[in-house]
């Protein structure tokens, strides 16, 4: 099946001043896919996501979703959702406003999942907004980008305020829901392990620039880790690139990148184990080359 892109950039530049949030990013996500937009704090995450969602401009560079560009596009932007924790509610707004104004804004809002999403996350729809707790607040976010199923939505770390259980089931529903009603779906965060299994696609973005574009399983076969006796690794990895060793005792592990089946096989018989590395202590490495890399390791 081929799929076209829901989001292509090219160039794309964002200055505020001095500083550069966006540096010449050009990516494209494909339609019916979950990708996770990863990266540090301050990497440029939100910056991307307002100038996809035409809620900011770009200083230089294209974006396109949907084939057109976002800004002040009434056909784009009513495709799209984009739920990020600093969203405004009007004064004396309560969660059943929210819910009861959503079928307004998009086109295909369930009200039966709204419905179940209310009662599984238990939120007051009486209680003013500005009094809910903080997961309270972020289970409207999350409620809200769910529920209304739009072609294209952007969840901008909106579970930061909610509990290890109540994030377990919001990762759940996606899933579910995405697996009957595809659509694409962004999700920022840094709990990369927690989304690992949910995301298709990554791009990871480091100091305004995309280091990582590349599908989930590939990045995920991408290393692998030996382990074993220390002098069986040591002789093993001896001529090969070695991008994370750690020893214990008379124990030794090196990560490497992906090993061919011969080479696998060269491993085990030398009695070591082979593993892989989770996204996220992979992207964590490549985030950290890339610092020093450019000189800004910290
Ligand atoms: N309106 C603005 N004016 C000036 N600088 C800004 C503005 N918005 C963002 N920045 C700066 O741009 C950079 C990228 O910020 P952005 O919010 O996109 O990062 P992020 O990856 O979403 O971070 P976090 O994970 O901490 O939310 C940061 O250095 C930030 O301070």
């Amino acid at each position: 099946m081929t799929r076209s892109p829901v989001i292509e950039t090219e160039g794309l530049t964002r200055r505020f001043g001095d500083l550069t949030a966006v540096d010449d990013v050009t990516f494209s996500v494909q339609e019916h896919s979950i990708v996770g937009l990863l990266g540090r704090n301050g990497a440029g995450k939100t910056t991307v996501m307002q100038l996809l969602t035409g809620q900011d401009f770009a200083t230089s560079g294209e974006i396109r979703i949907f084939g057109e560009s976002p800004v002040e596009n009434a056909s784009v932007l009513s495709r799209l959702s984009f739920i990020k924790e600093s969203q405004r509610y009007p004064e004396d707004f309560k969660p059943k406003h929210v819910f009861k104004a959503a079928p307004w804004f998009f086109e295909h809002w369930n009200e039966e999942f709204a419905q179940e999403l209310i009662e599984e996350f238990r939120l007051p729809l009486n209680r003013r907004i500005k009094k809910l707790s903080r997961g309270q607040l972020s289970a409207v976010g999350v409620i809200v980008g769910l529920a209304a199923r739009a072609p294209l939505t952007f969840f901008d770390e909106p579970y930061l305020g909610l509990d290890a259980v109540a994030r377990q089931s919001f990762y759940d529903h996606l899933l579910a829901d995405y697996a009957r009603h595809p659509r694409t779906i962004v999700l920022s965060t840094h709990l990369i392990d927690e989304v690992s299994d949910l995301l298709e696609h990554v791009l990871v973005i480091d100091d305004g620039r995309i280091i990582i574009d590349q599908d989930a399983e590939s990045l995920r076969g991408s290393v692998t880790t030996v382990a074993g006796p220390r002098h069986a690794v040591e002789r093993f990895v001896e001529h090969r690139e070695v991008l994370a060793s750690d020893r214990l005792g008379g124990l030794a592990t090196a990560t490497l990148e992906a090993l061919t089946p011969a080479e696998r096989r060269e491993a085990a018989d030398a009695g070591l184990e082979l593993g892989g590395v989770s996204l996220q202590q992979l992207i964590v490495r490549r985030t950290r080359a890339h610092a020093s890399e450019f000189g800004a390791e910290s």
